[in-house]
């Protein structure tokens, strides 16, 4: 942080900009605020990289019209944006996550198109930029996050040419085909430009991206970098390229080494009657995740006579999400009838086939559920990561415990030895059910070992440091006159370490 004068804001070296803070607020009876810990992987995998980095993160509060001054969590600067109600209606429940969300995701739902959310957007992006803008050093980091806010890094610079700004998009970026329905697409793919490094989950997000690039730009491309001229700015070569997103792997596996943590495993299955194979779904209520489809094939399994009630166990943890978007709300009545269902065909008094629960567990809680299942099953029907299968696999240090894990999470293209299936596929979903339930102590060893080395090596610090190393080659890149298009060369560079972990 650099020293400031008497009324201005501090300034900073690195600051993150996102959508969600890592804290959202809460409002009690009495009027008082008490935070609690927000939702979603990108503040899992963001926390550790702040909590480590001398900077300040930007973002918003998880409440509406709420002007909070900036504060100290955790020892991570806080700086929050106000949304208000109509913010929240039209820029993050209407066109982050009924227009863009839909659409990214394979338009598992019907994407909207509403002219009022795009501008109220492009209004809160500004403001984002804005705030970002008025606490960055001069020559600072800037790393904007998400698809809630693609427009802010070609804001920041024409704001602050001087910065250096990258831009990560968690989710999936759509096949040309898809994104060509959007009205603003132009729009977003120049916002996003601004960024010096455009960073996605997999590869085939990154050649998506540069796919629209090509029909909807004149900027020239060539993998993995792309020349973009703005006006009266000198030309800057924006690289575009797959940063698989990943955990602090030694803080999963440190809590699940802890005995209190293990003794809550054990009561966990206690709870449950026991059963010889206890499996666990944790996902956001979301339609992307494919809670109906393992649904389907699980209830199937005990119409079959395959499984029975007291051998087999489901906890199903459905964290509350979005609860105001007409899908979410659909989607939550169709599960709880399903689950409600299964429930009351299979019970018994002593027994139920689904533990269902629509609450935000603390991470504590997680790693012991982790602990408690021999089966973790991720049959996302699209999803840019999957947070929660790296932290299944990162937890179990016994190397027991089988991951299923659908072909269409981001998490498949390295944790190759789970159980890969097509969640479309119910049959083949109750077969892999099935083959987990039933596989041999040696193989589920062979398989959990081969993906704790890909996690523990592969953390979020090697992530950031990835990213961050690529922004500082795009840089060093500026400060030369730009060569025909190739790979810029690599730079040492990380940001300011308060400590080394
Ligand atoms: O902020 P919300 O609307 O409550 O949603 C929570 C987060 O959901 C999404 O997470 C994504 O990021 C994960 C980490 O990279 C990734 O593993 C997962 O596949 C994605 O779905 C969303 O992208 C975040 O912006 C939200 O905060
Ligand atoms: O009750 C819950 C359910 C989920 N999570 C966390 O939420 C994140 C979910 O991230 P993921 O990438 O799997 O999906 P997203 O929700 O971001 O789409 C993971 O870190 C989970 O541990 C949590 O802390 N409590």
């Amino acid at each position: 942080m650099e020293a400031h004068k008497d009324s201005s804001p501090p300034e900073y070296d690195f600051v993150v900009v996102s959508n969600r803070l890592p804290v959202d607020c809460t409002v009690e009876a009495d009027g008082s605020l008490t935070w609690k810990r927000s939702p979603g992987g990108l503040v899992t995998a963001l926390e550790p990289v702040m909590r480590a980095a001398d900077g300040a993160w930007v973002g918003w509060a998880g409440r509406p019209d709420l002007e909070v001054a900036p504060f100290q969590q955790d020892g991570i600067q806080i700086v929050p944006v106000p949304l208000s109600s109509q913010d929240i209606e039209e820029y993050y429940e209407g066109f982050s996550n009924d227009t863009l969300w839909p659409l990214y995701h394979d338009v598992i739902a019907t994407p909207a198109y509403h002219r009022e959310w795009w501008d109220d957007y492009v209004a809160v992006n500004q403001r984002f930029a804005d705030a970002a803008a008025a606490i960055s050093a001069d020559g600072a980091v800037v790393w904007v996050q998400d698809y809630q806010l693609q427009l802010v890094p070609r804001m920041l610079r024409e704001k602050r040419p001087d910065l250096t700004i990258g831009f990560f998009n968690h989710i999936p970026f759509p096949p040309y085909g898809i994104f060509a329905q959007l009205p603003w697409r132009t729009q977003i793919i120049e916002g996003m430009l601004g960024a010096d490094v455009v960073g996605f989950q997999r590869s085939s997000d990154a050649s998506n991206f540069s796919s629209a690039v090509r029909r909807l730009t004149n900027h020239p491309t060539k993998n993995p970098a792309i020349e973009v001229t703005l006006d009266g700015q000198p030309t800057r070569r924006v690289v575009a390229k797959a940063f698989p997103i990943s955990i602090d792997s030694r803080s999963f596996e440190e809590m699940a080494r802890d005995p209190a943590i293990q003794q809550r495993a054990r009561e966990i299955r206690k709870g449950l009657g026991n059963p010889k194979t206890v499996m666990l779904g944790v996902d956001r209520l979301d339609y992307t995740k494919g809670i109906r489809h393992r649904l389907k094939a699980y209830g199937e399994l005990f119409r079959d006579g395959a499984i029975e009630v007291g051998d087999v166990a489901l906890i199903q943890v459905a964290n509350p999400s979005r609860e105001r978007v007409e899908a979410y709300i659909k989607l939550r009545d169709e599960i709880e009838l399903t689950v409600g269902r299964i429930n009351g065909e299979y019970s018994t008094f002593s027994h139920s086939p689904v533990n269902y629960l629509h609450q935000g567990f603390p991470r504590e809680e997680m790693v012991a559920l982790y602990l408690a299942a021999d089966v973790l099953l991720v049959t996302a029907l699209r999803d840019g990561m999957n947070l929660v299968a790296k932290e299944y696999v990162a937890t179990r240090f016994d190397n027991d415990g089988v991951l299923i894990l659908s072909e269409f999470a981001g998490a498949s293209e390295e944790l190759r030895k789970a159980i890969l299936i097509n969640p479309h596929d119910i049959d083949g979903l109750k077969e892999a059910i099935m083959r987990a339930i039933n596989m041999p102590k040696v193989e589920r060893t062979t398989r959990m070992r081969s993906m704790r080395k890909r996690v523990l090596e592969h953390d979020v610090a090697r992530w950031s440091n990835a990213f961050l190393k690529n922004l500082a080659a795009t840089r060093s890149d500026r400060h030369r006159r730009i060569a025909p298009l190739g790979m810029a060369e690599e730079v040492e560079w990380t940001v300011e370490r308060k400590r080394v972990r």
